[in-house]
């Protein structure tokens, strides 16, 4: 009896020994962890380092923050835990080395009712965001498919060079003008020329891009989802939503009704984007099948994402060429001279404007139509330049930061697009130190559409006319400041006077 007490407590201290080692190892395991955790500014109750963005615009606050805590940064925006990326190296690491960690994005508020409960490509997850995603990379947005519209795209060039023509002489918005441009390719692209309630979509949506212009108050705290009653968010974003639905679904109706795609197939007509998705449905060899909302909801991304960015880049890069005359007399020179007196700059000539080429990148570089990219998702544990991310904590990449970190640029603030010409740096994703169009899975699908259009519009703009600012002011005096919104904005509109060029002068 005696012997089993001794060895019951024998056992027992044992195991209280082996428990308390087992609690010691594990507490400095887990605060090992936590120390790994990036740095980021002190928190305040409730709202965490929000007040940090008030009166700033978020990619200036994030780049000066990143200089004080480092390129991996932990930041409190209201609930949510939030890393900020601001190096190539961790950029690199988001997109490249743990690229599927971070493949998903943050369902956003704004996004709900717009994309059908998230059935677009930007906000959907797993194997149907993969599905749509092929579906965009392969059928929509392909390079064939982008070719299929460059007759839209001249004869929309040339429309809006005789209207800046009428103009000659005066001040013209550029901005306006573009994103007419722009809206009318896409439209064009997506609907076909038949469709009739174009000009009613093209009104409703700078509405609906202005909802995703800024972070809403329920994104930062999503437990409180109440929050949208008190400024009426829910109503106007299901009075948006219904006024485009009744217009997707009567022009998705519309192609299915005339059932042209055969036909147009035979006699090699332009192949709209709604017939390409309305073909896929009805073929259904998809996996997961495709509902006509999925297809309402992939055109509003295609809309919300690819309308603004080339009114940014065009606006960013001529504001730039005016303020840098002797890039702009070159860029007008390589034009003049490979094109010579022609009425319009057509896409064959844009492979010869190489430096042109690098004028784009460079204003890519400086100004990046997405300063932060979209935001990802952190699905499992995984550490980035040696810290730890947070499961499920929003990621954010810098890229506005990263294009002009003097790591890796030479004066990195002035724009000279002579830097590229003897560099390999690109933007295709592969050099993260220029990443306009994010990196790996969810890269933007929409580059090579995006860059046609912004080369098209320039080399026009250069080849026909001779630029200067209203009431004779002087380009150094041109106001630089940004807005940070749906895309990255100039703050004051580009007003400019176009006097028509006077070949063989
Ligand atoms: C021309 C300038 C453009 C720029 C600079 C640009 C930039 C971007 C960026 C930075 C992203 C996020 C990438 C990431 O998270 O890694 C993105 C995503 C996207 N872009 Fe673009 N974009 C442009 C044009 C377009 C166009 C013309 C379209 C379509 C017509 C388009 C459609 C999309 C879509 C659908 C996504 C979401 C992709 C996904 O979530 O998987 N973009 N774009």
């Amino acid at each position: 009896m005696e012997n089993q007490l001794s060895c019951f407590l024998l056992v027992f201290t044992s195991l209280i020994f082996i428990f308390m080692a087992l609690r010691t190892w594990m507490n400095s395991k887990s605060n090992q962890s936590a120390s790994k955790l990036p740095p980021g500014p002190p928190k305040l109750p409730l709202i965490g380092n929000l007040h940090l963005f008030v009166g700033t615009q978020p990619h200036h606050c994030l780049a000066r923050l990143a200089r004080k805590y480092g390129p991996v940064m932990l930041l409190q925006l209201g609930e949510v835990s939030t890393v900020v990326i601001s190096s190539a190296e961790g950029a690199k690491e988001v997109m490249k080395t743990h690229d599927s960690t971070f493949a998903e994005r943050p369902p956003l508020f704004a996004a709900e009712t717009i994309t059908y409960n998230f059935q677009d490509l930007v906000f959907s997850r797993g194997d149907y965001r993969r599905q749509i995603r092929k579906i965009c990379v392969m059928e929509l947005l392909s390079q064939k498919r982008v070719q299929s519209f460059r007759t839209i795209r001249e004869e929309e060039v040339s429309n809006l060079v005789e209207a800046i023509k009428l103009n000659a002489g005066l001040a013209v918005n550029l901005k306006n003008l573009v994103y007419s441009f722009s809206l009318s390719i896409l439209s064009r692209a997506a609907f076909g020329g038949r469709f009739k309630q174009q000009d009613a979509f093209k009104k409703l949506l700078p509405d609906i891009v202005e909802l995703f212009g800024g972070l809403s108050v329920v994104d930062v705290y999503p437990s409180l989802k109440f929050l949208c009653l008190i400024n009426a968010m829910r109503p106007k974003h299901k009075r948006l939503h219904r006024e485009a639905d009744e217009i997707l679904e009567s022009v998705i109706q519309e192609h299915k009704a005339t059932k042209l795609t055969a036909v147009m197939k035979q006699e090699n007509e332009v192949y709209d984007l709604v017939q390409v998705l309305v073909d896929i449905q009805d073929r259904g060899d998809v996996e997961i099948p495709l509902s006509t909302s999925g297809i309402k909801a992939i055109l509003m991304d295609l809309f919300l994402a690819g309308a603004e960015p080339t009114v940014s880049i065009v606006e960013w890069a001529m504001s730039e060429l005016l303020r840098n005359p002797q890039v702009l007399q070159r860029a007008q020179a390589e034009v003049r001279q490979v094109v010579g007196d022609r009425e319009y700059v057509n896409e064959s000539a844009i492979v010869e404007l190489k430096y042109l080429n690098l004028v784009i990148k460079e204003t890519l570089r400086l100004h990046p139509p997405a300063p932060l990219l979209l935001p990802r998702e952190c699905q499992e544990r995984c550490e980035v330049m040696g810290c730890v991310i947070p499961v499920q904590s929003r990621v954010i990449v810098n890229a506005w930061a990263i294009g002009r970190n003097h790591n890796y640029w030479t004066e990195a603030d002035t724009f000279d697009p002579d830097r590229f010409m003897e560099s390999s740096v690109g933007y295709k994703g592969t050099d993260f130190e220029l990443i306009p169009f994010g990196a790996g899975k969810r890269m933007c699908p929409g580059m090579l559409y995006g860059i046609v259009n912004v080369e098209l519009i320039l080399a026009n703009l250069l080849h026909q006319f001779d630029w200067k600012l209203p009431d004779g002011m002087d380009p150094q005096d041109l106001d630089m400041a940004e807005v940070f919104g749906a895309s990255l904005r100039r703050k004051h509109d580009l007003c400019l006077v176009p006097l028509a060029h006077q070949f063989g002068t």
